[in-house]
């Protein structure tokens, strides 16, 4: 059986997290960040880890069959790529910058010479607006270039906006993109193997951001708990030993889940707890 080609971030923001997420997904991976391979038979799949900004277009071309990567590096790279989901990490925004109090609108691009390392997506945003600039490609600490008078104004990855209050800048304009790790494949390709893998990865993402909520509650209370804990399908209601009492086992989403529990409490629900999911297929 072949083995389903995965890219993975070898360096930079995502790498991390993009190993640990495949990790908790049951895969294997490195434990040296300088080993660039990594065949996991057991599982199908096999790793390769390589630049964030370099994925795309090895997925592109069908050399790889899966990858994991920023969305606004998938969007400059032009490659022939579908995003198949957001992978709820590496979140970051794109946007112009310049010195502090300079610019505050991007009619204002006009003729000016902007910096950054996103060309393709830079040259896109201004052509869609019909400003005409000058865009020169930087690998990286685009930050500096201003003050070295190489550009008036900059586009960059902005998470914290701290490298950039550091370096006496500040934002203007529209957000470009808004970014985070997504998982792709070739458009119009979907490689054996991959519906197992997307089922892995969703099942972490769930088991992520969902918790298992248990409680007991008298059954004339239970349509009251039950609108209040719909679940996926539907909560799991099982009669207690105790007359006229239920007892509920539902999903429920992480954000909020304390609050839930005040109301069931206030509803009439007792012995409500609350546990962590380790995996999940839905
Ligand atoms: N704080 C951040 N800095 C840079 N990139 C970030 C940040 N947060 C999220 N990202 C995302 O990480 C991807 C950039 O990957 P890249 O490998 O260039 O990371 P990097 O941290 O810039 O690494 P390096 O600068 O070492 O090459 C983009 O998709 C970007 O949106
Ligand atoms: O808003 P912040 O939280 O400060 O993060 C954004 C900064 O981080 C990245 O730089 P990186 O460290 O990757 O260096 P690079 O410019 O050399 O890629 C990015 O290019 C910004 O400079
Ligand atoms: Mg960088």
């Amino acid at each position: 059986m072949s083995l389903l080609r995965v890219a993975v971030p070898n360096k930079g923001a995502l790498s991390q997290a993009a190993s640990e997420i495949l990790r908790e997904g049951g895969y294997r991976q490195r434990e040296d960040s300088k080993q660039l391979t990594l065949v996991d038979a057991e599982n199908g799949v096999e790793f390769f880890y390589l630049r964030p900004r370099d994925i795309a277009l090895y997925v592109g071309e069908g050399t790889l069959d899966v990858g994991i990567t920023g969305r606004d590096l998938l969007a400059d790279s032009g490659a022939k790529t579908e995003e198949v989901r957001g992978l709820g990490f590496g979140a970051s925004t794109f946007r112009f910058a310049g010195p502090a109090g300079r610019y505050s609108d991007l009619s204002e691009l006009a003729g000016l010479r902007i910096a950054t390392s996103y060309t393709g997506v830079v040259e896109a945003f201004l052509q869609q607006r019909g400003i005409e600039a000058t865009v020169t490609r930087l690998d990286g600490a685009v930050e500096t270039s201003i003050q070295l008078g190489v550009a008036d104004v900059i586009a960059d990855v902005v998470e914290t906006g701290s490298t950039l209050r550091r370096a006496g800048l500040e934002t203007f304009g529209d957000v470009i993109l808004e970014s985070e790790a997504v998982l792709i494949t070739r458009t119009g390709d979907v490689p054996a193997g991959f519906a197992v893998f997307e089922r892995r990865i969703e099942g972490v993402l769930r088991a992520r951001s969902y918790v298992m909520m248990d409680y007991d509650i008298p059954t004339e209370k239970l349509t009251d708990a039950v609108r209040l804990t719909p679940g996926f399908e539907s909560p799991t209601v099982a009669p207690l030993h105790r007359d006229g009492w239920s007892a509920v086992r539902v999903m429920v989403p992480r954000d909020g889940s304390q609050r839930l529990m005040d109301e069931l409490y206030e509803v009439g629900a007792r012995g409500i707890l609350l546990t962590g999911i380790h995996a999940c297929r839905l």
